[in-house]
């Protein structure tokens, strides 16, 4: 991901996402790595200039691509792993989740769902997503406390599998890692997986409309609208202090 200064998902990142994404599906590929060009920011999650404030019309096609981006991840058939050297809070933590894989540069980043700080709740297939990884019981905790894990912490709770000690040897163990499929037939594992992915992936198919209408609810409400302002705000007053 090369999208500076922060890989944030606006509406034309995604659809690059998505065409990237349908470029790869059609090459025989032993796996994918995701990994980020910016040093010390895997994705700062979606771009919050997308749903403050927003067009309503953008805000809908934004979220429809969203859920493009994820259906088309979870479904890979062959192998995904995540490098992540970096920052990966909220989207971009959904981004490694998607992934079968997480090798994290050790540092003094954050990785996490911090949706509820934003006064925002996440949706039941992003929910789902997390507890597929880490305990039922840490996802509600998580999730509600708006906890980002240090880089320590994620490995201990389960949310990433290795710590590596930079860039490259993040890349190299998810490398080893997809290797490891050398020998497995590509059907069977690409099934094996849809099937453990199916409650997302199926809560992302079949309730696509009613997921677009709960976020464009959510958003537009004027509270969220208003916590969203303080929040920008505070990015944005971060380089001043
Ligand atoms: C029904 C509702 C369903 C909702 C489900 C929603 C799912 C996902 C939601 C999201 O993804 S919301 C996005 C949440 N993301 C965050 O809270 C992260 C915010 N960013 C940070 O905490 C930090 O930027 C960082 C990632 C820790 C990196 O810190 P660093 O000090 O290295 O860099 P900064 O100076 O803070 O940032 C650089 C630059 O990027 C801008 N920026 C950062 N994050 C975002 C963002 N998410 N959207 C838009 N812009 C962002 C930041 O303002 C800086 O801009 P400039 O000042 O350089 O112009």
């Amino acid at each position: 991901m090369q999208r500076p200064p922060a890989n944030t998902f606006n509406l034309e990142y995604l659809h690059e996402i998505t065409n990237s994404l349908d470029e790869i599906s059609k090459q025989k590929l032993k796996g994918v790595i995701l990994t980020s060009a910016i040093p010390n920011i895997f994705s700062a999650g979606l771009d919050i200039k997308e749903f403050y404030k927003p067009d309503l019309q953008r805000l809908e096609n934004f979220w429809s691509s969203v859920q493009d981006v994820f259906i088309k991840l979870l479904d890979l058939d062959f192998a995904t792993a995540a490098a992540i050297n970096g920052h990966a809070p909220a989207a971009g933590c959904v981004l490694s989740l998607s992934c079968e894989y997480r090798a994290m540069v050790n540092g003094n980043y954050k990785i996490g769902l911090n949706e509820a700080a934003l006064g925002i709740i996440t949706t039941p297939w992003i929910q789902a997503m997390m507890y597929q990884v880490i305990p039922m019981k840490h996802t509600e905790t998580a999730l509600t406390t708006a906890k980002l894990f240090d880089v320590d912490e994620a490995l201990q709770i389960g949310l990433i599998d290795e710590i590596a000690s930079n860039k490259e040897d993040a890349i190299n163990r998810c490398k080893q890692y997809i290797r490891k499929f050398d020998k497995i037939p590509l059907h069977a594992r690409a099934l094996t997986k849809q099937r453990m992915r199916q409650t997302p992936i199926k809560i992302l198919r079949e309730q696509r409309d009613e997921d677009i209408r709960m976020f464009v609810d959510v958003v537009m409400n004027p509270s969220v609208q208003d916590n969203l302002k303080d929040y920008v705000e505070k990015l944005k007053n971060k380089k001043k202090k």
